[in-house]
């Protein structure tokens, strides 16, 4: 296990940019000028990422970018663009943010790289791996050498692949728009029940999370993430920016956030035992009529003292201990979802998630998450998959880190 490329020093790397096509020229966004943000976002909301049949896009907003491009030692040398010559018009993208994993026994400084696109009709100009190039060169200025990212699409030698499960919280909807179908045997009727949740969260003690609470998350977040194999190191100031949003965004009402983080306070002690966070995402619903948005909730970051103090974290009584604990949260989450109008809740096989993902009636997506690590060799980890890419209640997965 270990860096795959010969050690280089910032020295070996040059200033000049990478290589490109002539009539495009490299740019550096600047995210702190609001046309430009909105800049990035109207590309991304044109551009991006969509699903196989193109009935959905993401619809990231503006604050998802402040929020997700700009997290403690975020640099503007990192928001790559591409342009037009003559036009100036943006034609790609792609971004790097800092972030300090652990990788089993190892500490990596790296950057999550996201955000790569290329223009609908600029595609197969073997533009992306010219993009890879260049952020991997302003990257590397910076004395970081790995980095992780992740694509739906299988590379070589992913470190994990997990699985996209998903929700639902608004079937009927769900149904409308082509995301569910029903399953056979079942009507709309008992699909429609059995989606059914109720409106109050039933877990003693949950509440929003404060600013306040962030000293005594963040201990029981790092004990707790101790269990898995990959997990990002979080400073406290980025613990704060990714479980709470910058002061904007703490300021807004739970309905208009785009990260929502919950802790549970146990009534007698006061102590916060358990954390749960999800961010939203909305997507764009292409070619419908009754639709033209799909709110899509996403399991984020959670912690739990549920498997503490009971000797091997792994034991069977630890893991049921956990499984009862992160079933109950997880429920909760649901309801909080449901409350601010999701469709649709979004998982991965990640984390512990396989724990309690068929109780709470996530349903196995047909989309694939693959991991990456950019120039570090490692044992492949756990993705909460069996061979037969269905859930593998066995081995959890090793996966603790969670990318956009
Ligand atoms: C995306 C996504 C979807 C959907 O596409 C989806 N849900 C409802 C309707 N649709 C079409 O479902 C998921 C379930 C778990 C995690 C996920 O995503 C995890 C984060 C993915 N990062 C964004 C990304 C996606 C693909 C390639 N690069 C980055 C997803």
């Amino acid at each position: 296990e270990g860096p795959i490329d010969k050690p280089k020093t910032t020295a070996d790397i040059p200033d000049t940019p990478y290589p490109m096509l002539k009539e495009f020229e490299w740019v550096t966004m600047d995210l702190e000028q609001r046309e430009q943000l909105s800049e990035v976002h109207e590309f991304l909301h044109a551009n991006y990422v969509e699903d196989k049949d193109s009935t959905f896009r993401f619809a990231y907003s503006p604050e998802f970018f402040e929020w997700a491009l700009k997290p403690p030692g975020w640099k503007k040398e990192w928001h790559v663009g591409v342009r037009v010559k003559s036009s100036k018009k943006l034609v790609a993208f792609i971004s790097a943010i800092p972030a300090k994993l652990r990788v089993r026994s190892k500490e990596l400084q790296t950057v999550e790289i996201n955000f790569l696109v290329v223009h609908k009709q600029l595609r197969n100009k073997r533009l992306a791996p010219v993009l890879i190039k260049e952020i991997t060169r302003r990257v590397n200025k910076h004395d970081i050498w790995q980095a992780l990212y992740t694509a739906g699409v299988v590379l070589p030698s992913p470190v994990t692949t997990c699985r996209y499960t998903h929700r639902p919280l608004n079937w009927p909807k769900l149904y409308d728009i082509g995301f569910s179908g029903l399953r056979p045997g079942e009507t709309k009727a008992s699909t429609v029940a059995k989606y059914t949740i109720g409106s109050t969260t039933k877990v003693a003690g949950l509440r929003p999370m404060k600013v306040e609470d962030v000293d005594e998350v963040f201990e029981l977040f790092e004990k707790y993430h101790e269990r898995f194999d990959i997990v990002q190191k979080f400073t406290k100031p980025e613990f704060i920016h990714w479980m709470l949003g910058d002061a904007q965004q703490q300021k807004l009402a739970i309905k208009d956030k785009i990260i929502v983080s919950y802790v549970v306070e146990n009534p007698e002690t006061h102590k916060i035992t358990d954390f749960l966070s999800f961010y939203i995402l909305p997507f764009t619903v292409l070619e419908d009529t009754k639709y033209d948005s799909l709110n899509a909730a996403y399991l984020f970051y959670y912690a739990t003292d549920a498997d503490f103090g009971k000797g091997d974290r792994f034991s069977k009584e630890a893991t049921a201990a956990l499984t009862k604990r992160l079933e109950s949260l997880v429920s909760d989450g649901l309801v909080l979802a449901k409350n601010m109008d999701m469709d649709v809740f979004n998982a991965l096989t990640s984390q512990d998630n396989v724990l309690f993902l068929n109780d709470l009636k996530f349903g196995l997506g047909d989309g694939f998450l693959n991991l990456y690590l950019f120039n570090y060799m490692t044992f492949p980890i756990k993705g909460g998959l069996q061979e037969d890419n269905e859930f593998d209640l066995v081995n959890r997965s090793g996966v603790g880190v969670v990318m956009l």
